[in-house]
């Protein structure tokens, strides 16, 4: 692992809500050097930076620059795209492809001249589809470029299941994969609790049955919905995914999260950004990995797929597959 915080350079593009909390929390775990926060909302993105460099005694060592050029990104080793329009409550994610299409591509187009060498991290919604499209048109590696994915609910999973076999969050090993949206699937087959297969898992009269899976989906899936109902955006818990994934990227750390990739045939599924297990380190995102997954969990893998594949091809989105794999 590399030490953190010895001359690396965070960039986060949008200073909104997630934004800003993206650069919170990067700060409290003391992940860079300097934190440039980027937006086009010139007073915005000053007053962001002004009240984090305002908390600078209380916090590991570290400057926040705010800034509406794209150069002040220059040099940066991870890009984190959060610019663009959030969902209104009944809105879904899908609902924001095209108006964020357009948004990303001209932010990533100018950041990109600057930090050619970043890793770019995609967590504008849809957050699968424009992973898709950056992928394309940042013309990088894939593994360099890839999405926030289902990190954040598959947390939202682990807390929910923590709550009710009353474990800490650590020992409860699940994950969401597919899109981080309505079509995302909890890989049941391979969920377990301190190593013990979630359905067999049995202790002082706590256990989950088959019959509650759809159940705790929908309150998964539901909760970014809750929330925005509530209090108009989901800020806190992407920006704590957001700090332990790039947390993975800058120390170097080759952990398994459940990030949005370009498939390129694994289970089946090829030329669709979605989330499934990647190693994820310096160079970024590597894989998916192939889990061994019963065919309910297959199936539901595949509609996921399919739904995003409907979904880039309704925007027109170019087939990517080959682009930037060398
Ligand atoms: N992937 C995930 O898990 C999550 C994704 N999100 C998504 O993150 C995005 C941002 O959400 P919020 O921060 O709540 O929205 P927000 O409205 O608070 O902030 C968006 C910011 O983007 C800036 N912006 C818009 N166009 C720009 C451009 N062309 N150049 C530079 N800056 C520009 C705006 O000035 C604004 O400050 C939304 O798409 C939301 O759906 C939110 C939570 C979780
Ligand atoms: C808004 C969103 O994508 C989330 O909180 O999951």
């Amino acid at each position: 692992m590399t030490e953190p915080g010895r001359g690396t350079k965070i960039a986060v593009c949008g200073a909104g809500s997630v934004g800003s909390t993206v650069a919170y929390a990067a700060l409290l775990r003391g992940l860079a050097d300097e934190i440039v926060l980027y937006d086009i909302a010139t007073a915005l993105v000053e007053a962001q930076a002004g009240d984090l460099n305002d908390g600078a005694a209380f916090a590991p060592p570290a400057t926040v620059v705010g800034s509406d050029d794209p150069a002040a990104c220059a040099g940066a080793d991870v890009v984190v795209m959060t610019a663009g329009a959030r969902q209104k409550p009944g809105q879904t994610r899908l609902d924001l492809a095209e108006v964020n299409v357009g948004i990303v591509r001209s932010v990533l187009g100018s950041v990109r001249e600057h930090a050619p060498d970043a890793i770019y991290i995609i967590v504008t919604n849809p957050c699968d589809v424009l992973t898709y499209a950056a992928v394309g048109f940042l013309e990088l590696p894939p593994g360099r470029v890839f999405g926030s994915g289902t990190v954040l609910d598959t947390a939202r999973l682990r807390y929910l299941l923590s709550r009710r076999l009353h474990v800490s969050t650590r020992s409860v090993h699940a994950l969401v994969a597919g899109e981080h949206g309505d079509s995302e699937i909890v890989l049941w087959s391979s969920a377990n609790v301190g190593g013990v297969p979630l359905a067999a898992y049995d202790v002082e009269g706590r256990s989950i049955r088959a019959s509650e899976y759809a159940e705790i989906l929908d309150t998964v899936a539901g909760s970014a919905y809750k929330v925005i109902e509530g209090k108009g955006a989901t800020n806190y818990a992407i920006g704590l995914a957001m700090a332990d994934i790039m947390s993975a990227v800058l120390r170097d750390e080759h952990r398994f999260l459940p990030v949005s990739t370009l498939f390129t045939g694994q289970y089946g599924i090829s030329d669709v950004c979605l989330s499934a297990p990647c190693v994820v380190g310096l160079h970024g995102a590597a894989g998916p990995a192939v889990l061994p997954l019963d065919a309910t969990d297959l199936a539901g893998l595949r509609a996921s797929a399919d739904a995003l594949h409907h979904q880039n091809r309704l925007l027109g989105l170019p087939s990517f597959v080959g682009v930037g794999t060398s």
